[in-house]
């Protein structure tokens, strides 16, 4: 079987539950926190349509990303930040991988830091994925990625493996180390199945040197998720 149908489904998923979420959770008025990556755009896009229709109006995006304000501003969506808006009322974001708890892996697009502290700020986080993002035990799937200062990055890597991960630094399209909005490092991790994620975002997060990590836990509000059944709602 050809890998393009599956990409197309995939995406067409992504589309699917991007669009039911701007579509059911944007109202009027809102402060709306723009997530990063391909379904995140999705929703971006959503939200374009339906304010340049006239559907939705007054509603003002919080970027997780200096991408996604690209996008954003280039659709034509109002972009403020979070030191004009500190609370928003809802973000709408992708995810990497979705535990049964709603708990999650973020990271994959390197937007980690931004995208948690958007999270943080938000009454409502609406997460948005395909069903080939839903997994049994966080770690099944995805390394978690753990954003690092440059300053001493080797002791970052060598704390890293003595918690249990293979550590790879990630490249851009390059080959050269990949760089956040922030500047800094990202480290793929991949511990396998983390049966406990909470105690080890406890260390990540205890770390100096470790600035971020993509170990989502108790965030996520709601999952919309859509696969080949259709679109699904979970709240947690
Ligand atoms: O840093 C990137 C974000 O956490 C993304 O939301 C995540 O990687 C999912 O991306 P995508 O929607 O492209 O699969």
């Amino acid at each position: 079987m050809s890998q393009q149908p599956d990409r197309e489904a995939t995406a067409r998923h992504k589309q699917a539950a991007a669009e039911w979420a701007v579509e059911g959770f944007v109202q009027p008025g809102m402060v709306v926190g723009l997530g990063t990556g391909s379904t995140a755009a999705f929703a971006v896009q959503r939200l374009a349509t339906l304010l340049a229709q006239g559907r939705l109006r007054d509603v003002v995006g919080v970027p997780t990303s200096r991408a996604t304000e690209a996008l954003a501003r280039s659709l034509g969506v109002p972009v403020s930040t979070l030191e004009a808006h500190p609370v928003l009322d809802v973000t709408i974001d992708g995810a990497d991988e979705v535990a049964p708890d709603l708990s999650l892996i973020k990271g994959g697009g390197g937007a980690l830091l931004r995208e948690k502290i958007v999270a943080q700020a938000s009454e409502r986080v609406v997460i948005v994925v395909d069903a080939g993002k839903l997994s049994p035990v966080l770690g099944t799937r995805w390394p978690v990625p753990v954003e690092v200062l440059s300053f001493g990055w080797r002791s970052q890597a060598r704390f890293l493996e003595a918690l249990g991960a293979r550590v790879t630094v990630r490249a851009d399209a390059q080959g050269e180390p990949f760089r956040t909005d922030q500047g800094n490092l990202v480290f793929d991790c991949a511990f396998g199945p983390i049966g406990a994620p909470a105690p080890l975002a406890v260390r990540l997060g205890a770390r100096a040197g470790i600035v971020g990590h993509g170990l989502f836990l108790d965030l996520a509000t709601d999952l919309v998720v859509a696969g080949p059944q259709g679109v699904e709602h979970r709240a947690r």
